[in-house]
Order: structure tokens, then C-alpha cells, then sequence
């Protein structure tokens, strides 16, 4: 189903949503209906997000969770693990696990901003994986997840219907929405933002008008799909930081139609309209906003979803790639695939940077001097797709990430040995 936030209405079995009110007193099939919240009963309208569920069973049908003690590297803001730095860290691609590991169980925390008591900020995880999520699903009652895949395929079965999900697309599975994983090419790798904010919507477009960007047509929400399997289950669910996990006799996929405007969806990534000079200068990446999640800020986001999609380049009389900047609003980027054009090297499909506020960075000594020198014909930057969740806190690194094998030590030196400017001869001394 087609469109962004929108109120659907499906059934995987006809007439399995009442007509004309949510909780009539005899449902269709005596399904149990049930309000998913995902904003406060008194958001304004515009904002409000909710849906209703018809079920097999209810959900508040089940034992006392007890502490689940997998998914070891999975960590929750705040982070603590080490002292603030303001160092500029970048990692290597994530390796992939040598024990069979599900997508639960191989997440890795890299850090966060925010506290996710107070709902605000966001933590950021890469996944690696080879195995499915076998009779257990999860939820996270912590934030919303925003699911992009760097290296194969996924399955998500969700309480809302199912999504595949390639690399190039991302997923946004709703604060609270249950939910399977399963790889389905052996090994599959990606990142993830957990958002304990409030969720991604799509940007203002301002006087960019009526359309572009991310257009609200080329969000997918799967429709209604149950399984009706009277096996045990194990539901895990991540509350306030720690994992907690009980026992289900039966599929917690058991929605037989739901209504709402509060769902899972599917963006593929390449739909993006994307907008750039045509005339000089670099604009800043905020016309590459796919998502954001506001603050309580008008204008500072918790976080933002910005994508660097292939597109062509025609500025004239310009330093074409990122300039030098500092920024206030924290950048971790990521990328699925290609080259990004402010690093000639060592920044992987599969690998993470990290640049906090203030941390003085931009394109690498390699990317600058090929820039400076190169003919300004038109170009396209073509068969690449990174990505950044900008934020208007630091975010800290776990010790996890920042002492892993695959953190590289010498990040720094990509911006090594710059010439110093020269001034007109007599100009120079002090
Ligand atoms: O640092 C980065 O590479 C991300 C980035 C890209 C860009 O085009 C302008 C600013 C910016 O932070
Ligand atoms: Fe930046």
C-alpha cells in the first residue's frame, strides 16, 4: 500500500476489521482488537500516530518476562562506557560472525546520543548475521528502528504484514511493532537507527514545493498477513535498555486486518528525488533529507535520516565535493555501496565514520586535490549510496566499537600533509 503515514485499512481475511467503529461489542470472528499507540492519545492531529489490531489472541495474554541475556553488544543510551572524545573515529565494515547469529543476537551497538528515559536521541547498531530469527521475535518498546541494509536480502514478518527488504532500501518498524528477521542469502549486514525520539517523518519541503525529495508515494506498507501456529515462541523485547523475554504458546503474528496510520513501511532508496545546484557552490546535505525526527527545536532534529545518492554534478567555479566543515549537529555516517566523494579511501561499504560536533572534517587529502584539479564538465557521481543520521547531540561510542579490532587507528591521517597556502611575497610575515 502506497504512501507515507497514511490511514490504511486491510484484511487478510474479508471482514476481519469492524465497519464503522474500533471496538464493537461482538468483533468479526471474535478477533480481539487492540490500539497500538505510537504518539499520545492527545497529539495534535497532524502528528498523531496510532493503529488498530484484530487479533487471534490478545497480546496482554502472556507470563512475566525475565531478563534475556543474548544480544550481548546491543547497548542503550545513555553511554557511559568511556570519557567524551572529541576524536574523529571511523571503522572498517563489520565482520561477519563466525557462530551461527541471528539478527538479534548480531547487533552491535556503536553509540548513541540522548537518553532513552526521556525518549531523546538515538543510537546507532550494525547488524551481522547468517541465520534466521527461529521461533522468537521481538519488539522494542525503546524506539522506533529504522532498518537499512548494507549486504543481502531480508525478510521482515511483522505483526502489520511482511517486508523484503534489499540493500538500498530501509525499513521503519514502529515502537513496539513485533517482528521477525530472516537473511535470505546465508549472510546479510546492515545499520540500523534506533530512534527513542519522536518517529521519523518526512521533511518540510519549504519552497522546494508540492514534491521531491522523498515522495510520500514511494513509501510501501505491506498489507495484513497472520500465521496461525499453535508453537511455542520466544517474544524478547528491549525495554529501558535491557532485554527481557517470555514465552508465547503460539505465533505472535496473528493480526488477521489492522487499520491506522501507524504501520511498518519500505523506501527504496533509489526512488529519492534528488535536488542539487545548478549553479555553484555545494549545497548543504539537508536537501538530502529522506527522514527526520524532530526536536522539541523547531529546525534542530533528534535525528536525520540524509542519504548521498548518485546524481550529477554541474556546479560551476566550484569545490564540488563536502567542503572543510564544523558542524554543531553531530554526523555518523555509513554507506551501502559505491564510493563517497569525500573519500577516495578507506571509508567501505559496510564501514562507519563518526565526526561529533565541532570535530573539524570534510574531504580526505586525496578527494581534495583530485577535486581542485578536476575539469568542471558535467559529471555524475553514479553507483553509490551512503548515508549519515545527523543529530543535534554527541553521540558516544561504546567501548565495544571504539576498542574493536576493526576501528581504524589512523583515521586522522587521511587529512595529513596539506599544503599551506601561499600569499602574495610580501604578505607572508607576521
Ligand atoms: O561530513 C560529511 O561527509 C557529510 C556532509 C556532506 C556534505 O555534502 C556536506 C556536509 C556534510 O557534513
Ligand atoms: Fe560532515
Amino acid at each position: 500500500m502506497a504512501g507515507f503515514a497514511n490511514h490504511f485499512l486491510t484484511e487478510a481475511v474479508a471482514g476481519a476489521v469492524p465497519v464503522g467503529r474500533n471496538s464493537p461489542q461482538s468483533t468479526p470472528f471474535g478477533l480481539y482488537p487492540e490500539q497500538l499507540s505510537g504518539t499520545a492519545f492527545t497529539a495534535p492531529r497532524a502528528d498523531n500516530r496510532r493503529s488498530w489490531l484484530y487479533r487471534l489472541r490478545p497480546t496482554a495474554q502472556h507470563r512475566a518476562y525475565a531478563p534475556y541475556a543474548g544480544a550481548r553488544l546491543l547497548a542503550t543510551a545513555p553511554f557511559t562506557d568511556l570519557p567524551p572524545s572529541p576524536n574523529r573515529l571511523r571503522w572498517d565494515p563489520l565482520p561477519m560472525p563466525q557462530d551461527p547469529t541471528d539478527f538479534l543476537d548480531g547487533l552491535v551497538t556503536y553509540g548513541g546520543n540522548g537518553d532513552v528515559a526521556a525518549s531523546v536521541g538515538f543510537a546507532v547498531h550494525l547488524y551481522a548475521c547468517n541465520r534466521p530469527m527461529q521461533r522468537r521475535a521481538f519488539f522494542n518498546a525503546d524506539g522506533e528502528m529504522l532498518i537499512a541494509p548494507q549486504q543481502g536480502t531480508l525478510r521482515l514478518t511483522t505483526e502489520m504484514g511482511r517486508i523484503d527488504l534489499a540493500p538500498q532500501q530501509v525499513a521503519l518498524v514502529p515502537r513496539g511493532v513485533r517482528f521477525r528477521v530472516a537473511p535470505q542469502e546465508g549472510e546479510a549486514r546492515g545499520y540500523v537507527c534506533e530512534n527513542y525520539g519522536v518517529p521519523f517523518r518526512l521533511p518540510e519541503l519549504g519552497p522546494i514545493g508540492a514534491n521531491g525529495l522523498a515522495n510520500v508515494r514511494d513509501f510501501e506498507t505491506p498489507v495484513a498477513w497472520f500465521e496461525d501456529v499453535d508453537q511455542p515462541v520466544e517474544l524478547i523485547q528491549k525495554f529501558q535498555g535491557s532485554l527481557w523475554s517470555t514465552s508465547l504458546p503460539h505465533s505472535p503474528f496473528d493480526v488477521v486486518g489492522w487499520h491506522g496510520n501507524l504501520a511498518p513501511c519500505r523506501y527504496d532508496l533509489r526512488r529519492f528525488n534528488t535536488i542539487n545546484t545548478v549553479s555553484y557552490d555545494h549545497p548543504d546535505p539537508s536537501i538530502f533529507t529522506v527522514l527526520t525526527s524532530p526536536s522539541d527545536t523547531p529546525g534542530v532534529a533528534n535525528c536525520d535520516f540524509v542519504i548521498f545518492p548518485p546524481r550529477w554534478m554541474v556546479a560551476e567555479d566550484t569545490f564540488r565535493p563536502p567542503w572543510f566543515h564544523r558542524n554543531i549537529m553531530s554526523e555518523f555516517m555509513g554507506l551501502i555501496t559505491g564510493v563517497y566523494d569525500a573519500k577516495a579511501g578507506g571509508f567501505a561499504p559496510g564501514g562507519a565514520s563518526l565526526h561529533n560536533q565541532m570535530a573539524s572534517h570534510g574531504p580526505d587529502r586525496a578527494s581534495y586535490d583530485a577535486a581542485i584539479a578536476a575539469p568542471l564538465a558535467p559529471h555524475k557521481i553514479d553507483a553509490t549510496m551512503a548515508f549519515m543520521f545527523e543529530g543535534r547531540f554527541p553521540l558516544r561510542p561504546t567501548r565495544t566499537a571504539a576498542e574493536a579490532d576493526f576501528a581504524q587507528r589512523d583515521y586522522d591521517e587521511c587529512w595529513s600533509g596539506f599544503r599551506k597556502a601561499r600569499l602574495p611575497d610580501g604578505e607572508d610575515k607576521a
